[in-house]
């Protein structure tokens, strides 16, 4: 069925301008003025920007973690997810040494099938880097379209690879094409540090962000950006909190290395005094790497506004606080780590980023959507409103006020992280391949309507043979 948006100011992470959208078959076939076209349904969203819709580039869906598994699952989450305004998640795919990585494949396949209602795609974990991993893993890039592998650097004895394991799969990112992603702390360091804290009797929540000191982000972080100099490889860097992690970024980027940094609205918004909150409320806030002291704020918001971080991921790992945090009750270090924020990153990002002037509306739409659609090997079929992309769009009032709170939200866990806080701006409607999946703040999806994603390799994009492609009987050349 085809569909004309119409009234709507059109922003991509380039441009600004009026102007209808015509959609057929999922895809964008026309932009132009007083489009029209027979038997196509006409969305008014007047008084909206029509954004591309959010890429969430960092979600942990239905995974098994720190003795329990998260509340959300790829039903839940991609609601969620949907209602603010993304249409699109990358999820990790965990694997453990020894075992076939085609089976974690499976395993991440089981667990979304049937159930996503927004378009998704995996990264994939690599824990060691064995003959069967070498002989495995050119297939299931070729094969699964899997073009990012991710490495922790801290969670020891439990995910944590060692250096070597970082080398290794560096070198093979290179080869292969695929950008390699870390999580970036000293997990030793940590390690020493949580047991002699522990031995002391500090116990409390506040002890988790004590015992992961940003000095040790920054020391893991320039670590792994120096193995990717001497690989000649490619390295992004997942949720990054604190200067010292901005500064070895930038100075890796400064020698033109590809080096990319991601951070989430939870440590642009949120700082370590949540973490000492009374009645174990601190352990709401226990993220790895931990919420940091509040100056480092306006440095994120510094690195995105300058390019030395490109992109907001939700970090979506969600545990209720009764039943899942209070597992940590008398020992910090056994509260699971994580939480929810797939619903409310976009419009966060939006309200605190650009309504209070410390984003423009063009980095907004490039961080949220554009820079991991061009990084995971989406671009341009996500990540922008042009001929021949996904209809995947956010038709969004900027003017819509609201409060956020774990009644109203719609994840599947009982707080949230932000509330209390008021925001402006709010998506309306979404839709995915032109479908509504949200309609006038109503869902209206089916959950199994999501599609995997095959990506493209790292830096492939302009490699791309320009194909000429019928749709609907309109030509587009280019994509
Ligand atoms: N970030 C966090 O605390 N939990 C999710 C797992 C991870 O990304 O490290
Ligand atoms: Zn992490
Ligand atoms: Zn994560």
């Amino acid at each position: 069925m085809k569909k004309i948006i119409k009234n709507g100011t059109i922003v991509t992470a380039t441009d600004t301008y009026f102007g209808d959208i015509l959609i057929d078959d999922g895809i964008i076939v026309m932009i132009g003025v007083d489009l029209e076209a027979e038997g196509a349904e006409i969305v008014d969203a007047a008084g909206c920007y029509i954004f591309p819709g959010g890429i969430d580039p960092h979600t942990h869906l239905d995974m098994p973690f720190g003795g329990t598994v998260t509340k959300d699952d790829f039903e839940s989450g991609t609601i969620a997810a949907a209602f603010g305004g993304t249409t699109t998640v990358i999820d990790f795919c965990l694997t453990s040494k020894g075992a076939p990585l085609a089976k974690a494949v499976e395993t991440w396949h089981a667990k979304s099938r049937g159930k996503s209602v927004i378009d998704y795609s995996f990264h994939l974990m690599i824990a060691e880097v064995s003959d069967d991993v070498l002989f495995e893993l050119p297939q299931i890039i070729e094969e699964e379209g899997i073009t990012s592998l991710k490495v922790f650097m801290a969670y020891k004895n439990v995910f944590q690879a060692d250096d070597g394991t970082l080398f290794k799969t560096l070198l093979l990112a290179k080869e292969q094409g695929a950008l390699v992603m870390v999580h970036a702390e000293n997990g030793d360091v940590i390690d020493f540090l949580i047991a002699k804290a522990l031995e002391e009797g500090k116990i409390e929540p506040i002890y988790h962000a004590l015992t992961r000191p940003p000095v040790l982000e920054g020391e893991a972080t320039g670590r792994a950006a120096d193995l990717t100099e001497l690989a000649d490889s490619q390295l992004y860097v997942v949720h990054v909190t604190c200067a010292e992690a901005v500064w070895k970024i930038t100075e890796a980027r400064k020698k033109g290395l590809r080096v990319y940094g991601e951070t989430c609205p939870q440590y642009l918004m949120l700082d370590q005094s949540y973490l000492e909150k009374p009645n174990f409320e601190g352990a709401k806030y226990v993220w790895s790497p931990p919420l940091r002291e509040k100056w480092n704020q306006d440095v994120l918001w510094d690195a995105l506004r300058n390019g030395q971080l490109q992109t907001i991921g939700s970090d979506q790992c969600s545990f209720d606080f009764k039943g899942q945090k209070d597992l940590g009750l008398g020992d910090f270090s056994k509260i699971p780590n994580g939480g929810p924020m797939i619903e409310d990153r976009f419009s966060v990002l939006y309200s605190e980023g650009v309504r209070k002037g410390r984003i423009s509306l063009h980095k907004f739409v490039d961080i949220v959507s554009t820079a991991s659609a061009k990084l995971f090997g989406l671009f341009p079929q996500k990540g922008t409103i042009a001929i021949g992309s996904d209809a995947d769009i956010v038709i969004f009032d900027p003017t819509a006020e609201r409060t956020i709170s774990a009644e109203t939200h719609h994840m599947n866990v009982d707080y949230n992280a932000f509330e209390g806080l008021e925001i402006t701006g709010e998506p309306v409607s979404v839709l995915v391949r032109g479908e509504f999946v949200i309609r006038n703040k109503q869902f209206v999806g089916k959950p199994g309507t999501g599609q995997y994603l095959h990506r493209k390799r790292f830096n492939q994009m302009e490699k791309l043979p320009i194909k000429e492609k019928t749709i609907g009987g309109y030509t587009n050349v280019g994509l």
